[in-house]
C-alpha cells in the first residue's frame, strides 16, 4: 500500500515525509498552478532532492498531440531526472505517447481516467501506473469504486505489474475505500491526511492516557521518567 502527495509545495513535502509513512509525489498542471508561477524544473528538482531517489515522483506532460506529449516527457526526464513517472493523459494521443515512452523504458503513469475501458486501455499499454480519478467520477455518478475494483481484477488475472495509483481525493472516506476497493496507491492532498489525523477522538484519546498516567505518576512525567 503506497501513500502519495498530491502536492509540490515544498514546505508540506518535507513536513508529511518527516512524519509519514510516504511513497512518492505527484502533480498535474493544476497542482503547479497552486504554487504560482514558481520555475518548474527548479521546483521539481527541489521535491526530487526532499524525497530522494527511493520515493517515486510523478510528473505530467501538457502538449496537445502525440509528438508534444512525448517532447514533453523528454524535456521532464532531462532536466529533473530520467527516474520520473511520466504523467501522460490517457486519451487517443496519450495511449500513442505511451507506447512510444514504453517502447524507451520511461515510467508511465496513465491519467485523467475516468472509466474502466480507459483504464483496460492503460493496462494494456503498459503503463506503470493508473490514475482514476476518484472524487470526479462520485461527482459524475460514476461508481469509482466498482471501476478500481474491475482494473483490479484485470490486474490481477493477467499478472500484470501496473498499479491503480486512485487519485482525486476530498475525503478520508474516499481514500479507504479506493484501498478496499482494490487500489495499491493513494494520492492525496496533505488536507485529507491531516484531517484524518486530527479526528478530536483521538486526541481525547492521548489526552485521557496523559491524565491517567499524570494522576499515578506526577505532571510532566512520562514512561521514561520512572527510570530516574
Ligand atoms: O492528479 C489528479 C488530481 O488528483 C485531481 O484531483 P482534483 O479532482 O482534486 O483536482
Amino acid at each position: 500500500m503506497e501513500f502519495l502527495l498530491d502536492t509540490i509545495h515544498l514546505d508540506d513535502i518535507s513536513k508529511a515525509i518527516a512524519t509519514l509513512p510516504i511513497a512518492g509525489v505527484t502533480s498535474n498542471p493544476s497542482i503547479v498552478k497552486k504554487e504560482g508561477p514558481v520555475p518548474f524544473f527548479e521546483q521539481l528538482r527541489q521535491v526530487r532532492q526532499l524525497i530522494g531517489p527511493d520515493r517515486t515522483l510523478h510528473a505530467q506532460v501538457v502538449g496537445r498531440t502525440t509528438d508534444q506529449m512525448v517532447r514533453d516527457a523528454h524535456t521532464i526526464l532531462a532536466e529533473v531526472d530520467d527516474t520520473v513517472y511520466i504523467k501522460v493523459p490517457t486519451n487517443e494521443a496519450g495511449l500513442a505517447a505511451m507506447k512510444q515512452l514504453k517502447s524507451e523504458g520511461v515510467h508511465l503513469t496513465a491519467t485523467a481516467i475516468y472509466s474502466e475501458f480507459q483504464g483496460r486501455l492503460a493496462i494494456a499499454a503498459g503503463a506503470d501506473y493508473l490514475a482514476p480519478y476518484v472524487n470526479r467520477m462520485v461527482n459524475m455518478n460514476v461508481d469509482a469504486y466498482a471501476v478500481i475494483g474491475r482494473l483490479a481484477d484485470q490486474i490481477a488475472r493477467e499478472h500484470a505489474s501496473t498499479k491503480i495509483l486512485a487519485a482525486s481525493f476530498h475525503t478520508v472516506q474516499q481514500v479507504n475505500d479506493a484501498f478496499a476497493a482494490g487500489a495499491q496507491a493513494a494520492t492525496m492532498g496533505v488536507d485529507v491526511l491531516h484531517t484524518a489525523l486530527t479526528n478530536p477522538a483521538i486526541s481525547n484519546a492521548v489526552d485521557q492516557f496523559t491524565e491517567d498516567w499524570e494522576s499515578l505518576y506526577g505532571a510532566g512525567e512520562t514512561v521514561t521518567s520512572l527510570l530516574k
